[in-house]
């Protein structure tokens, strides 16, 4: 019998903490938890729009519903919009995008779609094609971050909603300690972050909770998401994280909430600040977005000198990467020959700043 109710039949056991459960009592605990931690953290406020990062993938349909669900059922005043990036992966994003389209029907939401095509003039087809597959990630999560902050901003949106989930928070954190990253370590399990220098917050509702039991949920809910896995591998050393990860889980399953608590309680010793010039606060500033997402080109020193884009540094993360791209590009074109050894080297070790 559920453990709750003692009256229906239990499902399932819990991941989380093997609790019996019927599906109504599991539906039930499972909103409440998400609520309790958007009440606690304070994340909305009346009136407030927010864009939902959609990838038509589980953890973004899951979020769409529930917060749509809970939206309705405390009255918390936000007006959710779906924010689509379209990476340009062939077989793989098209499909995807195709079921944030239905999504749109189900929730009744506004769906906004913005492409790396449009915003970069790159697609990830074309990055793969000219840089392999190995820093696919590193390309696509510097430009994904960077496009959904425009798309929110053509919007006129500062907060953007995105599904990661207590697995992925628990795996950053064994990456960044597994790799000595203790800058990263310190943020990594923040639940609302910002790029510096963007006007635009980002949040994660799901932060405590399991990838299964939001499997589970869109299973008995019988959402409609796209369960294909992208096309191009994931980042390596993720993917190592997330085996060592699951099979922690599997012996104690609790280890997935006790990572992020570690990871909220670690105090890391001051570092000692390096005197730099002092750049002007950009709170406040008026942007300039045109109709098509791009930024209007001020050198007000806060905007990246080649695309416009807000950035603290003369050329922002994406642009950066892209000029490698443009000059392998180039040289691709010319003489149909590999990047010379040099050059790739400097690329693979501007990447290796920036990953995450
Ligand atoms: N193309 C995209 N457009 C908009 N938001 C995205 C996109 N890709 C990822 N996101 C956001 O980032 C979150 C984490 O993305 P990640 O690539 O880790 O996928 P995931 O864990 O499989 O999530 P999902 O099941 O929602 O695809 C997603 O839940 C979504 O909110």
């Amino acid at each position: 019998m559920c453990e709750r109710c003692e009256a229906s039949k239990a499902v399932m056991r819990r991941p989380k903490n093997l609790q019996k459960l019927c599906k109504e009592c599991f539906f039930h605990v499972f909103e409440t938890e998400i609520h309790l931690t958007i009440e606690k953290e304070k994340l909305f406020y009346p009136g407030e729009k927010v864009a939902i990062g959609a990838s038509g993938g589980k953890d973004s349909t899951v979020l769409a519903s529930i917060l749509k669900t809970l939206n309705e059922r405390y009255n918390y005043r936000v007006h959710l919009v779906l924010l689509s990036i379209d990476e340009g992966i062939v077989g793989y994003r098209d499909d995807s995008l195709a079921t944030v389209k239905r999504n749109q029907q189900q929730y009744e939401m506004p769906l906004e779609i913005v492409s790396y095509k449009d915003l970069y003039n790159w697609t990830m087809d074309e990055i793969v094609s000219c840089s392999g597959m190995k820093s696919s990630c590193t390309y696509c999560g510097v430009l994904r971050r960077q496009a959904l902050d425009r798309g929110a901003m053509k919007l006129g949106i500062n907060h953007v909603v995105t599904g990661h989930n207590a697995d992925d928070m628990a795996e950053t954190v064994l990456m960044n300690l597994l790799r000595g990253d203790t800058a990263r370590l310190e943020s990594s399990t923040n639940i609302t972050t910002k790029s510096t220098g963007s006007p635009i917050k980002r949040s994660k509702p799901f932060k405590y909770c399991y990838q299964k039991e939001i499997v589970l949920y869109a299973h008995y809910k019988k959402l409609d998401y796209f369960s294909t896995e992208c096309t191009y591998a994931p980042e390596a050393f993720r993917g190592t994280a997330r085996v060592l990860m699951k099979n922690l889980e599997s012996v104690r399953p609790s280890c997935i909430l006790d990572i992020i608590y570690s990871g909220e309680h670690f105090k890391l010793k001051q570092r000692k600040k390096r005197p730099g010039p002092q750049k002007p606060a950009i709170q406040g500033q008026e942007t300039e977005i045109r109709s098509d997402g791009s930024v209007s080109l001020q050198n007000d020193g806060n905007r990246c000198e080649k695309c416009g884009y807000l950035s603290t540094n003369k050329i922002c993360k994406a642009c950066l990467l892209l000029q490698g791209l443009e000059s392998s590009r180039a040289k691709l074109a010319i003489a149909a020959e590999a990047v010379p050894k040099v050059e790739e080297d400097q690329l693979q070790h501007r990447l290796q700043h920036l990953s995450f």
